[in-house]
């Protein structure tokens, strides 16, 4: 089936445009692109943009834009969206230049996501520069990263139909797990391209559209860097380093100035189709990815009174 091939990039509204640009070139590396009152733009690699930040008070997700390959296949994803009863529009010429896309065509997934589709997604004309990282970010046919979404109550089947059935997303696992008592976290995670995920999905309680967006870096080094530049400058931490069992990641997850988080991380699996198969596990992370007030406590335990 013709699906989409990655994720090309986000828009997130955010109320502060000073914080997220401080957030997202000074503590992660990326390169600032462009910059008007009401917008940012924010590069990882050749694109003119991965991330576009727009000033506005929700806080959250805007939109998820998905490169697809050609215009015969975007034709004919629209054409199945349509049979299906889904609403999509086909972008303008001022939108398709703001994205610097060829064409965009525009929908919604069951949750109310807004997602574009688009072609033709342009290089830039200068290369990607950071100003702190040792290596760069890694993107190329696994997309700009990944991201989780909530489910905010959608049933599975419905939101599986829309991104299985229609975008042409495969299932790479799901993990399902009793975080606390009668707490279960339940999460599925789908590909588009060898990144073991570029969406993945949970139900939990949250009050946003996406918990985290998951940047990669080719360095481990610079998951340090940035760790460390994340704590010197007092940005709050969701999670301290750890590993997930299923992509087998090596991250840490700090909350970007829009209170939702930014994952960080080194070493995602890539998936090859000819001999993967879909896993069924019981546990978010092998170890680490811990709150930071648990290691907060467990530290000054150690160094109590009597741990000299
Ligand atoms: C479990 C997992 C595997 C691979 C990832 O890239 C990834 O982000 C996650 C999930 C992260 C995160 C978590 O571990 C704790 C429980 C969380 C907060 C949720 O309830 C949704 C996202 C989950
Ligand atoms: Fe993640």
């Amino acid at each position: 089936m013709t699906g989409v091939k990655e994720l090309a990039y986000v828009v997130y509204e955010a109320s502060s445009l000073s914080d997220w640009e401080h957030f997202g070139v000074d503590l992660l590396g990326m390169q600032l692109a462009d910059k008007t009152a009401d917008t940012l733009a924010l590069r990882t690699d050749e694109k003119p943009h991965r991330w576009l930040i727009r000033r506005g008070p929700a806080d959250d997700l805007a939109v998820s834009g998905y490169e697809v390959e050609s215009d015969t296949a975007l034709d004919e994803i629209v054409e199945r969206l349509t049979a299906a009863g889904v609403e999509v529009t086909e972008g303008d010429a001022a939108l398709a230049a703001s994205r610097k896309v060829d064409r965009v065509a525009v929908t919604a997934d069951p949750m109310g996501n807004r997602l574009e589709l688009v072609t033709g997604f342009a290089d830039a004309d200068e290369p990607f520069h950071s100003d702190v990282l040792l290596g760069g970010f890694v993107t190329g046919a696994g997309g700009a990263g990944h991201q989780v979404l909530l489910a905010q109550g959608v049933a599975r089947e419905t939101y599986l139909e829309f991104y299985r059935g229609l975008l042409g997303f495969r299932i790479s696992d799901t993990i399902v797990e009793e975080v606390e008592p009668g707490v279960v976290a339940d999460l599925i995670f789908l590909r588009c391209n060898p990144r073991h995920h570029s969406v993945a999905f949970g139900d939990m309680p949250h009050p946003k559209r996406t918990h985290h967006f998951m940047v990669e870096v080719t360095d481990i080094r610079d998951v340090g860097t940035a760790y460390d530049r994340c704590m010197a400058a007092g940005q709050p931490f969701e999670m301290t380093l750890g590993m997930h069992p299923n992509d087998h990641m090596f991250s840490f997850y700090v909350r970007t100035p829009s209170g939702f988080s930014v994952e960080y991380g080194w070493g995602g699996l890539l998936v090859d189709e000819e001999t993967w198969q879909i896993g069924t596990l019981d546990r978010l992370h092998s170890w680490g990815h811990q709150p930071p007030e648990v290691v907060a406590g467990l530290l000054a335990a150690a160094s109590g009174e009597d741990g000299r």
